[in-house]
């Protein structure tokens, strides 16, 4: 292997992007990525799998930070979150190494879900609740621009009791998480609250990155966060049920909170889309599923051990008035079977997301706000309208009761208004 000392903080690292046709390879593409870190560490990550076939796209060389233990506000991680953020605008990602913690939980997430995605279709499909949109998602069942994909997925939102005020109360995606056991659900449990906690540096880093006057502007709307997770399988591409596109695990889409923490296996099929002049997508007034799905501007994350990627989401781009665009991402199947983890970092469910005061090119409020829950709902409902969540959700008439909850006209929910 390659061995070279890596520039350190203060100094740009120049990214390369190499075009590669799948018909021709890569198999077992290797690579250097850039690695952001202390001086004395000079061994970037190996790049593990092989692009998808009959994709084409270049190959990410991918900036990876490491996180310090905490946020303090000082000159090294402001260095820190304006590189995050020069690194985000360019190539609309980076990574982040692992902690021992998260190394060891994800490891044991990718058992356990492994364990249960080998499970028999009839057993799976009784993990699904018809309050929240927490559970199994059969391959060919999701739609992206109203086509099928192929993964396969359980979905993890904030597991409530049924005794909670809120679910009692019938606000929509509501409701407990039907776990198909404890080891997986505690397991599961473990991951996302170790994911929140980079979630949560990563977000104070944004804050000085940015240069707001608050360093707590964007971690004031994740208390109580409506912080989801999609625990993914994606099948061999010449061993799929036919049900969905040739070929896709998923099509091109953004995804809708503040972060995206995502993690994968050795297999490979994530590619994300770098921000391209010209193009500005509003995923939150108009879909963006589907966007540019076949052009050759994609670029493909090769896997890499220890470490995560992370990328913005919607309420980021809404916030920073498209600053920090929405990273548009597609994922291809492989010539083996693929799992992953999507984490989704996001506002609380009843908050007002408003772009930020002192942030962008005017200082006076001129937006409406969004509110992240009805963002949220109408994201899922969008997704999977034959859900039986998204029946009784109608036949409920749950959105008038959302209507409500934004316009501050509903009870409120103690603790949660
Ligand atoms: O499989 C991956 O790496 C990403 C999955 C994804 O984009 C999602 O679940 O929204
Ligand atoms: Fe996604």
């Amino acid at each position: 292997m390659l061995r070279r000392a890596f520039p350190i903080a203060s100094q740009p690292v120049k990214h390369t992007f190499g075009v590669l046709r799948p018909a021709v390879g890569p198999s077992g593409t290797r690579g250097l990525a850039n690695v952001h870190q202390e001086p004395s560490i000079t061994e970037p990550p190996p790049t593990r799998g092989s692009m998808p076939p009959g994709y084409v796209a270049s190959v990410g060389r991918l900036t990876t930070f490491a996180l310090p233990q905490e946020v303090v506000g000082s000159r090294s991680d402001l260095a820190l979150g304006q590189r995050m953020i020069d690194t985000w605008r360019k190539d609309g990602i980076f990574q982040i190494f692992l902690t021992p913690a998260q190394g060891a939980t994800m490891r044991r997430a990718f058992k356990a879900s492994k364990g249960f995605f080998r499970r028999p279709y009839e057993e799976k499909a009784k993990y699904v609740d018809d309050q929240s949109f927490s559970g199994y998602i059969a391959s060919g069942e999701e739609l992206t621009d109203g086509v099928a994909d192929y993964s396969e997925i359980f979905t993890v939102t904030k597991d409530l009791p049924v005794t909670d005020p809120r679910v009692q109360a019938k606000w929509p995606c509501h409701g407990p998480c039907p776990w198909p056991d404890t080891n997986y659900a505690t397991t599961m449990k473990n991951l996302m609250s170790l994911l929140g906690e980079s979630g949560e540096k990563l977000l104070k880093l944004t804050a000085l990155g940015l240069g707001l006057d608050d360093p707590n502007a964007l971690t004031n709307l994740t208390e109580d966060g409506w912080h989801h997770m999609r625990v993914l399988r994606f099948p061999q591409v010449d061993r799929t049920n036919g049900k969905g596109k040739a070929g896709r695990g998923i099509g091109s889409h953004t995804d809708y909170g503040l972060l995206v923490i995502a993690g994968q296996d050795e297999v490979g099929g994530l590619f994300v889309r770098p921000p391209v002049e010209g193009e500005k997508l509003h995923n939150w007034e108009k879909s963006a599923a589907g966007f540019q799905e076949n052009d050759e501007k994609w670029s493909y994350v090769p896997p890499v051990e220890n470490v995560l990627t992370v990328f913005p989401g919607d309420m980021m781009q809404y916030l920073t008035r498209d600053h920090l665009p929405s990273t548009p991402h597609k994922v291809g199947l492989n010539t083996r079977e693929r799992y992953a983890f999507a984490y989704f970092h996001e506002p609380n469910f009843s908050s007002v997301v408003r772009p930020l005061r002192d942030y962008g090119h005017e200082a006076k409020n001129d937006k409406p706000g969004i509110h992240y829950g009805t963002h949220f709902t109408n994201m899922f409902m969008r997704n999977y309208p034959e859900r039986i969540t998204a029946k009784r959700l109608m036949a409920e008439n749950r959105m008038a009761i959302l209507e409500r909850i934004a316009s501050g006209v509903s009870e409120p929910v103690p603790g949660h208004g």
